[in-house]
């Protein structure tokens, strides 16, 4: 089984307008709303891959949309239910410019009853799983510590643990040496504390992450790919041109693409493959969509993969 964790849910509201003006009345060409947080798309992702995965995370009692939209996908759920409210995310879609600009709430309250809860809840599933998912940010009261004392607690040699979060979340859960981690470039950027302006430093940064003990560090670079880094060598991995129509969840169906490959074995090249094909195929959708094993089977062999290095 492949658990994902969302402590911070959202129902994602998706705005479509063309050429918008701040400060002004701008009419909304059409809108949308889907289930999101981090690990809601990976867990969106890998049911549609036929893997048997479970979202866990808090959930407000306005929320019961998100239950219901991953069960009526087939996911099985199993939310701590908090006091307070999950929050909603605005992103707007500008077509004109291909641009999404995005309002991220910081989210509910969260009490120390409701942590505990999920921490126990996440202990149990995590005995059950080859493959953990901690995605996505902190909602208020849960300590930035959080994923760093899920990753001490859960470790173990059968258990792949995959940590996608920001600034200290990231920072902190590093320190446990999860088996992978998938910043993107501005989130290496706080990990090191420094701007990285070349591919090389990147790498370099990257490196040294991976010789600290995580297995795999893979950077997203939007439209620019990605760049992989494992023991097996160092890919730098192309993007597809495809008309993009909304990049949101891109970065978390890559992550599910990996989770993927590690749950069933697949070798590495195969995994990146996958991994990117996938996030080529939500970055064509609008809102917070996920991709399809079809869309996948496409795009897959046209995803340039270079190994850099041994
Ligand atoms: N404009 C684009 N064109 C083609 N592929 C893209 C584009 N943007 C993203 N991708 C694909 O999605 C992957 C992940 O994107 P990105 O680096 O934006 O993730 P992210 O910053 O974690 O995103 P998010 O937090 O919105 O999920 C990229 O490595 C690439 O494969
Ligand atoms: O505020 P966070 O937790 O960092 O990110 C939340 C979020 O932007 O991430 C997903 C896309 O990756 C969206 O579904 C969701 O709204």
């Amino acid at each position: 089984m492949i658990t994902t964790v969302t402590a911070n849910p959202a129902i994602d509201r998706t705005i479509i307008v063309e050429d918008l003006k701040i400060g002004y009345v701008n009419r909304v060409i059409r809108s949308r709303v889907d289930a999101g947080g981090k690990g809601i798309n990976v867990a969106k992702n890998l049911k549609n891959f036929g893997d048997d995965v479970i979202a866990l995370g808090f959930i407000g009692p306005n929320a019961k949309y998100i239950i219901d939209c991953l069960e009526d996908e087939g996911i099985k759920t199993d939310f701590v239910k908090i006091k307070n409210e999950t929050r909603t995310n605005i992103k707007i879609s500008d077509i004109s410019r291909m641009e999404v600009t995005d309002l991220n709430e910081y989210g509910p309250y969260v009490s120390e009853e409701e942590i505990e809860l999920l921490k126990k809840s996440i202990f149990k599933y995590a005995k059950e799983s080859k493959v953990l998912v901690l995605s996505g940010s902190l909602p208020q009261g849960v300590p930035k510590t959080f994923y760093k004392d899920i990753i001490r607690e859960v470790k173990s040699g059968d258990l792949k643990i995959i940590l996608d979060a920001d600034k200290e979340a990231l920072l902190y859960g590093i320190e446990e040496k999860p088996y992978m981690i998938k910043p993107n470039v501005q989130e290496l950027e706080d990990v090191v504390g420094k701007k990285l302006e070349s591919l090389e430093e990147v790498i370099e940064e990257g490196k040294k992450l991976k010789d600290s003990g995580i297995e795999i560090v893979a950077i997203s670079m939007g439209g620019r790919g990605s760049v992989v880094i494992t023991k097996e060598g160092i890919y730098r991995v192309m993007p597809v041109k495809v008309e993009v129509k909304g990049t949101v969840g891109a970065g978390d169906a890559f992550v599910a693409g990996f989770a993927h490959g590690i749950y069933k074995g697949l070798p590495i090249e195969e995994t990146i493959k996958i991994a990117a094909a996938l996030s080529t195929s939500v970055v064509m959708k609008e809102g917070t969509r996920a991709g399809t094993l079809e869309e996948v089977n496409i795009l897959k062999d046209k995803i340039g993969i270079e190994r850099i290095e041994r």
